[in-house]
């Protein structure tokens, strides 16, 4: 289980939400929404350690978590294969055999990820998380710039896979995943500058 309790994030020393408290069972995911700018990106990255809060408490993620932005991360002059195994090295671990299908990497396994579309480079990214084997994930707009088969294929994976195994996924998207999975709007939890002493100081 995940406990988030009364955390406050901020971003370049201001302050951007406060009070966000959710639980987040395991095998279940939970989906965060808010416009653009409203610290999506800063909350994932505080769940995951990345940054520290302000205030508040996060239980259950610490090491077994990681963050994934839409940044991939792949690296071009390695093939798929090569950058999976690359991955599963860095965290001590074998690349599981199925990740290649159910990314649809089959037929690309020998390619150099420089030579990948901007779709197949998403789709190897995301294999990564198949492949480090983190029992919470914070995803930031993974699917961003998938089409609509492959948006399915994550999602499934996600659910099929991930979440089958009992992990947790916290996921910051605006694309609907097609997972029964509650939505925390993110708009009640914008913080008041002045809760915190003011942002001023923030700026010196
Ligand atoms: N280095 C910085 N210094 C100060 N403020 C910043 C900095 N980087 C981002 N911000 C601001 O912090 C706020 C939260 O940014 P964040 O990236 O977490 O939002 P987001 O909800 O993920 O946005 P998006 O949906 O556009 O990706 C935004 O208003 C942004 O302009």
């Amino acid at each position: 289980m995940l406990t988030v309790d009364a955390l406050a994030v901020a971003r370049g020393g201001v302050p951007v939400l406060q009070g966000v408290s959710f639980k987040v069972p395991d095998g279940t995911a939970l989906i965060l929404r808010g416009p653009n700018g409203i610290g999506k990106t800063t909350l994932l990255r505080s769940l995951a350690g990345l940054q520290e809060p302000l205030s508040g408490t996060v239980t259950g993620a610490g090491e077994e978590s990681a963050y994934a932005s839409h940044a991939d991360g792949v690296k071009a002059a390695l093939t798929v294969e090569e950058n999976l195994a690359f991955w599963a090295e860095v965290y001590g671990r074998a690349v599981p055999e199925e990740v290649y299908a159910a990314f649809d990497l089959e037929p690309l396994r020998a390619r150099f990820a420089g030579t990948l579309s901007s779709g197949q480079s998403r789709r190897l990214g995301l294999a990564r998380l198949g492949v480090i084997g983190r029992r919470v994930l914070f995803l930031d707009e993974p699917t961003i710039s998938l089409d609509a088969f492959s948006v399915r294929m994550f999602a499934d994976w996600l659910r099929d896979v991930h979440l089958a195994a009992g992990g947790v996924a916290v996921i910051a998207t605006h694309i609907d995943l097609g997972l029964d999975a509650p939505v925390l709007e993110l708009s009640p939890f914008v913080a008041a500058p002045e809760a915190t002493g003011g942002s001023d100081e923030a700026f010196l």
